[in-house]
């Protein structure tokens, strides 16, 4: 995320979802409401499909030599899982499982403190930091049922002090140890990522300078209708990398479009759900895809979710790299500094993987 920008917007009134669901509303407010090709269709997602994304066990990759089959066989599921789904579960990952159930447990606090606490963050109409509802930048924009948290992480200048909470107690402390070890993971699996590619280990790290990283809390109430709303429209990301963590228990809540259908995600406890950002793709040509994806909400259950994108920093000029172009393959996206697709992409709303075009070069295939 860039940094905060403000803009003369007016989006209209914008309902705090928790706030809402106090009420005990009888009606969904017609903002929530999408358009009828939009709803999740809830009960026609079949939930003994056996679809679902692939598991990458970490400690496979990092433990023995490469040449050994364990290391090859979780290489080879890592390069399938990228190529054709843009989304797995890492289990082993390496994070502590103290620090995970920590950062749950800050986020929930914060997001369970009464509304005028949280409103001393607000996020500004056109911005991404802060609390609110982001992406919103029209009166008539149909809003999520979510509220978010969102916070610039690393490096330091793209924090914002003021956003930083006081409360619940130990948030900041927390949210600092957690990035650092999800900054830690991005690193290594972007190792791995470059190795599946044929490409020397630590390209990417070396590309990156110091990566941008950012975290976003959402937390999704449960909804009387959960068939007419979305929790969060479908998107994709524009970071390199995004970990996803679900809260415990967590009810299925995100959903990633594959073959023209919408695949729940099963949450696996203690795994963290990583997914390929549109950084990824352009930089590998389209080979590894960002891949769409939703949430949406339940009837009795609230979840929450606590999200970090990793990019490159905001000076990085990205473009297909070199190995990923050839005669066959030639280049599907320009080159561009990537500070000004993240200004792109936190200026424009949430709409499948529109984001990209900012990078397409036109009347290329891009399947
Ligand atoms: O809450 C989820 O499962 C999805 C969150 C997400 O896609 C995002 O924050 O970018
Ligand atoms: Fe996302």
């Amino acid at each position: 995320m860039a940094p905060a920008q403000i803009f003369p917007i007016n989006v209209g009134h914008i309902d705090d979802v928790q706030e809402l669901n106090k009420t005990k509303i009888s009606s969904i407010p017609q903002r929530f409401i999408r358009d009828r090709k939009e709803r999740p269709k809830v009960s026609r997602i079949n939930p003994f499909c056996q679809k679902t994304i692939p598991v990458i066990d970490l400690s496979r990759l990092q433990k023995g030599n490469r040449d050994d089959h364990g290391f090859q066989s979780e290489l080879q599921q890592l390069t399938d899982s990228c190529e054709h789904w843009g989304f797995f579960q890492v289990i082993n990952h390496g994070v502590d499982l103290g620090l995970l159930e920590s950062i749950e447990k800050v986020a929930m606090d914060f997001f369970m403190m009464p509304l005028e606490e949280k409103q001393k963050y607000p996020m500004n109409p056109g911005t991404v930091q802060g609390y609110g509802q982001a992406f919103v930048f029209s009166e008539d924009q149909k809003l999520d049922w979510c509220n978010m948290f969102a916070l610039g992480v690393e490096p330091h200048s793209i924090r914002n002090p003021k956003l930083w909470p006081s409360k619940p107690a130990n948030f900041s402390e927390t949210l600092e140890e957690y990035s650092k070890e999800i900054r830690k993971l991005c690193k290594n699996l972007l190792k791995y990522i470059a190795v599946s590619l044929n490409l020397d280990e630590n390209v990417f790290e070396e590309m990156f300078g110091v990566a941008v990283q950012a975290a976003r809390m959402n937390y999704y109430p449960a909804c009387p209708r959960p068939d007419l709303v979305l929790g969060l429209s479908p998107h994709s990301d524009g970071s390199a990398l995004t970990v996803l963590q679900q809260g415990k228990g967590s009810s299925v809540g995100l959903h990633i479009f594959k073959d023209n259908n919408w695949i729940p995600v099963q949450p696996i406890p203690n795994a963290l759900v990583i997914n390929i950002g549109d950084t990824i793709e352009v930089l590998t040509n389209g080979k590894y895809k960002s891949v769409e994806h939703r949430a949406v909400t339940h009837k009795e259950k609230d979840r929450l979710s606590i999200v970090t994108f990793y990019a490159p920093s905001y000076d990085v000029e990205i473009g297909p790299m070199a190995e990923m172009v050839d005669e066959n393959n030639p280049p599907k996206y320009r080159r561009y500094n990537h500070g000004e697709y993240s200004k792109n992409y936190v200026t424009n709303k949430l709409q499948g993987k529109k984001s990209l075009e900012f990078a397409k070069i036109p009347n290329m295939q891009n399947n």
